[in-house]
């Protein structure tokens, strides 16, 4: 039934309606207890009470929304009033939030960060500027892969290996990421290693993952706060806070020597014609802050705060998330075998057996490109997208008091019955036919993994050109398969920030080119 209805010719504006069992203080919370993955159990209640209910988390009233529609809405007409994002306690403390391009609220600050995020750093022009560096970082993880398999021959006469591909996928995310953003050679494969800067920096970040995935009561429910105290959990997260800032801090000042060198250099052979050695393909996304900063006053902002908080953001957007969704992608495929083939299928038609994958086949694979999106439809590691408005507004005809939050849930809308056809069947196909016309970019209300509106993801060709490298040389360069051809275990877990696979991907990987083209 429609929401607005007509008393006496006066329209009056429905609240959606609000789902039983809220207790006194908690709200809603204690329905997170159960185990239950926290985008289902929505996704549940969404079958009850509509695609659009409120529901109360601890203080905070939330309206949960699963409608393409309804979420359409939200992310145009209303995208001003959507483009907060809830603060937490973990965040602030450890992520220098509120001068970060993901957190800090939205305004003239946001939008200047979030200009040079778009223009500056994650450009097409820069994408292009770091092709190489990409590529290099990637090969050092593949001639590992292929030299593991080198080993296993000589110790017992197998051309295969086993691998836990969970892991390869974090080094190898790791590699390109903290290349690119500061400046750190081979760091995935550094932290596999043990050495000792790699492995401080994967531990002050694990602490700050679990730290923020630890639900902090007092976000929630200001009287139970004292909980957290109690807990010692804010004392931690301030102790890792002085860490993280620590790790960033030494990068800021190596990066401001090296300029300074540089700068000195270039000035007493200035006359000279040798080209500069720092060009744009050498630097840095902390170099580009450094050089941005110096000419732009931001706001009144600390410059060295601004600089931290944008590289982390960018370092913590981009890692996990491109790592997790390779091992997604990889698992479906493994369930998927007749895709696996059309894949391989695809890169050898258009590559051949005679030599590598280049960056420049990328826009030629278009049913991996299909394979990628279908994915990130099943699977978004953003299950659910948080915003908060400060306004009064409407959506779906529903009136949502200033103050209040919305809940997207991605992972239901992307399953919808009313658009997707057999919407939980893996099918890839079907963005080469009916659905051929959507892609990820946030145009597209029906598939949010990189979420919409202003707010969307800035790294989306930085994920989904690098994610296409790595898979494209993976299905090409090796047979892959898995012990007894057992299928792989797709339960989900939303413990750490993003919607992940539980358990490892362990695969047999069986090299199928000529040797020589393994020598990257
Ligand atoms: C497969 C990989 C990735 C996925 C699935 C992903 C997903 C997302 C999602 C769902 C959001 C929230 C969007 C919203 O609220 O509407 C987001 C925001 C963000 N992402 Fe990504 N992301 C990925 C890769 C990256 C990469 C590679 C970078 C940078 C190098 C990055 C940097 C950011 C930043 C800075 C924000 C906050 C933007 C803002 O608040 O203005 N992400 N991402």
């Amino acid at each position: 039934s429609s929401p607005r209805t007509t008393i006496n010719g006066k329209k009056q504006i429905r609240k959606a309606p609000m789902a039983a069992g809220a207790w006194p203080i908690l709200g809603h919370l204690h329905l997170f207890g159960s185990g239950e993955l926290p985008h289902k159990m929505l996704a549940a209640m969404a079958e009850k009470y509509g695609s659009a209910f409120m529901m109360k988390f601890g203080k905070h009233t939330t309206l949960v929304v699963s409608d393409t529609r309804i979420v359409k809405e939200c992310f145009t007409t209303n995208d001003t009033l959507f483009a907060n994002r809830p603060s937490t306690t973990a965040f602030d403390l450890m992520t220098y939030a509120n001068d970060s391009v993901a957190f800090t609220p939205y305004g003239p600050y946001w939008r200047e960060l979030r200009k040079i995020s778009t223009l500056k750093l994650l450009s097409n022009h820069r994408l292009q500027a770091i092709k190489d560096v990409r590529a290099s970082e990637v090969n050092v993880c593949f001639r590992e892969l292929y030299n593991l398999c080198n080993k296993q021959n000589k110790n017992d006469g197998a051309d295969h290996v086993l691998v836990d591909m969970k892991k390869w996928f974090e080094e190898v995310s790791n590699n390109v990421v903290m290349r690119v953003i500061v400046g750190r050679q081979n760091f995935g494969s550094k932290i596999v290693r043990g050495e000792e800067e790699a492995v401080n920096y994967k531990k002050v970040m694990d602490e700050l993952l679990r730290l923020a995935s630890l639900s902090m009561l007092s976000d929630f429910a200001p009287l139970l706060g004292w909980l957290d105290i109690f807990q010692g959990n804010m004392s931690a997260m301030k102790r890792n806070a002085k860490k993280v800032d620590t790790i960033l801090e030494g990068w800021l000042e190596e990066h401001r020597n090296k300029k300074k060198k540089s700068s000195s250099s270039s000035s007493s052979s200035s006359s000279s014609s040798s080209s500069s050695s720092s060009g744009e393909n050498d630097q840095d996304f902390m170099d580009v802050m450094l050089s941005i900063i110096e000419e732009t006053k931001l706001s009144g902002r600390d410059a060295d705060t601004v600089i931290k908080a944008t590289c982390l953001a960018m370092i913590m957007g981009g890692t996990d998330t491109t790592a997790v969704s390779l091992t997604w992608i990889v698992s479906l495929l493994m369930n998927n075998r007749h895709v696996l083939k059309k894949a391989r299928e695809e890169l050898d038609a258009l590559v051949g057996k005679d030599r590598q994958v280049e960056d420049s086949d990328l826009k030629n694979l278009v049913y991996m490109n299909a394979i990628v999106k279908e994915t990130m439809r099943l699977f978004p590691l953003g299950a659910l997208l948080e915003r908060e408005t400060k306004e009064d507004c409407e959506v779906g005809g529903f009136q949502l008091q200033g103050g209040s939050r919305l809940l997207v849930n991605v992972w239901k809308l992307q399953r919808d019955p009313n658009v997707w056809s057999d919407p939980t069947e893996f099918r890839p196909e079907r963005f080469l036919s009916e659905n051929a016309d959507i892609d990820v970019g946030g145009q597209h209300f029906e598939l949010l993994p990189f979420g919409a509106g202003r707010r969307v993801c800035p790294g989306v060709s930085f994920a989904l050109q690098f994610m296409h490298l790595v898979l494209a040389r993976l299905i090409h360069g090796y047979e892959l398969g898995t012990q007894n051809d057992e299928d792989v275990d797709l339960t989900e877990s939303t413990e750490g920030h993003v919607n992940h696979k539980a358990s490892p991907l362990d695969l047999i990987l069986t090299p199928r080119l000529h040797p020589k083209l393994y020598e990257y």
